[in-house]
């Protein structure tokens, strides 16, 4: 087991150049299996959840090569469908969220597709009935085994049809279009997830030679075709990365710039940050963020009363954010209400910043009530773990900005999203150590 060792209370200065999005590379990688064709992809980030879904692929029989750091080509053209039904897959799909999004591509393409209750972040219910009803719109049979929590669709064809989702799924989303895309006739999708990282993958899919329309906005069209070909394709850069990195300079007073971050593609990221004081400039397609020596004062409504900040389906605020603002008001001026409404256990990670000194009431599950400090009084470091993957980063910045030396412990669930994370914000002057326990 590795921990992080971190001792806080110092300022960072510099540059952070942001990896490529997990979340869009889960969905791009599971989109290789729709061609026989090479398919290149740029900017994957080197993550723990990345890295298993690609051993997944290998495993399933799709030929890939590094090219260079971050850059692979796939080729799927002659894949071991016996290794669906291993107790080896069992164990591997369930490794990650991710995994559920092979499921698509390989009903479209091969008539089958199964999947053991993929893991992910434990933060309350994660349900995927909207990727299987989905499927079952398009005339597959679905059956699941409880015993052993395992999921499996089967169609000799797929047949494109009109299904208005219960709720817009992001994973979900990107399942159902790669089905899709090689049904028979014209399938829409009502109530669909649009996030940036949802389009990226139209967008590769059109390059592939499927006909989505619509893409961007919440009913994407789709005419399916008899086949796709290989294409090339570079993932954007992490929005949640560039949350955090925007976090941690306000946090820890520092001034850092976060470079190439698309910003045309953070929607209302940039807002929300500014909504609790914080200068984020644009320059370029650069973000800046001066020293705040002075601090940093979160706004209220135009009627005095006291701010929310709670996520929705994009281009609402991400879920995967509420953590880092709920860490960064700690030492802010005034008083914020943090309204976690997608996952129910996400929030209880505030245990351990009330440990450390923070104020903060956590109102029901979902709801936490936080009163900055306004940096007088600072964080005091401690000893914790990290529950989930963004709780793990919001803890980590915590640690930077508390005074003394922090331990975190189980840092796999940072590694699982964060690529390298010691050696990049050591590179900004961070004291930060990895050492095995
Ligand atoms: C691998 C991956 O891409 N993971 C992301 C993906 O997960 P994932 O695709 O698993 O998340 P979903 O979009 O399916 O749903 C997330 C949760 O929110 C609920 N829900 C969803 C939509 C909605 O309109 N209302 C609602 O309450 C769902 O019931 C579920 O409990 O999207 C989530 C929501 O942005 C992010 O937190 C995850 O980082
Ligand atoms: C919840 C997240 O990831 P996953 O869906 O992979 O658990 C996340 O990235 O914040």
């Amino acid at each position: 087991m590795e921990i992080f060792k971190i001792e806080g209370g110092h300022q960072l200065k510099g540059s952070i150049q942001p990896q490529g999005a997990k979340n869009e590379a889960l969905q791009i990688l599971c989109a290789v299996l729709l061609t026989p064709e090479l398919v290149t992809i740029h900017n994957i980030p080197d993550i723990v959840d990345v890295n298993k879904l690609i051993s997944l692929l290998k495993k399933l029989g799709v030929k890939i090569e590094k090219q260079s750091q971050g850059t692979y080509t796939f080729q799927a053209d002659n894949l071991n469908l016996k290794y669906l039904e291993s107790p080896e897959f069992k164990e591997d799909g369930k490794g990650l969220r991710g995994s559920i999004m092979i499921v698509g591509p390989l009903l479209a393409r091969f008539g089958k597709g199964y999947i053991p209750k993929p893991g992910g972040d434990k933060i309350g219910r994660r349900r995927l009935d909207t990727h299987f009803e989905g499927f079952i719109k398009l005339g597959a049979k679905f059956r699941y085994s409880r015993e052993d929590h395992f999921y499996g669709v089967e169609a000799d064809k797929l047949k494109g049809t009109y299904m208005l989702l219960e709720e817009a799924s992001v994973t979900g989303t990107a399942n159902i279009v790669m089905a899709a895309v090689l049904a028979e006739g014209q399938t829409t999708i009502y109530n669909a997830a649009c996030e940036p990282y949802l389009q990226q993958l139209c967008k590769m899919l059109n390059r592939m030679g499927a006909k989505i329309s619509g893409i961007g906005s919440n009913m994407l069209i789709i005419d399916g075709v008899n086949s796709l070909e290989g294409t090339e394709h570079r993932m954007l850069p992490d929005m949640i990365e560039i949350g955090s990195w925007i976090g941690l300079a306000a946090m820890t007073k520092s001034e850092l710039t976060i470079t190439n971050v698309s910003w045309d593609d953070l929607g209302v990221i940039p807002s929300v940050f500014r909504k609790l004081g914080i200068t984020v400039e644009r320059q370029g397609d650069d973000i800046h963020i001066p020293a705040h020596t002075d601090g940093y004062e979160i706004q209220s409504y135009i009627d005095g009363s006291i701010l929310t900040i709670s996520d929705a389906p994009w281009p609402g605020f991400t879920p995967d954010l509420l953590s880092i603002i709920l860490v960064v008001a700690t030492q802010a001026r005034g008083s914020v209400l943090v309204h976690q409404k997608m996952f129910e256990s996400r929030l209880f990670f505030v245990d351990k910043l009330i440990d450390m000194g923070a104020k903060i009431i956590l109102c029901d599950p979902h709801r936490a009530t936080v009163i900055g400090h306004d940096f007088k009084s600072t964080l005091k470091a401690t000893t914790m773990t990290s529950p989930d993957i963004r709780a793990g980063v919001s803890l980590l910045i915590a640690a930077l900005s508390a005074k003394g030396t922090s331990t975190i412990m189980n840092i796999e669930q940072i590694d699982r999203g964060y690529e390298n994370i010691d050696e990049r914000l050591r590179a900004i002057g961070a004291r930060i150590e990895r050492v095995k326990a």
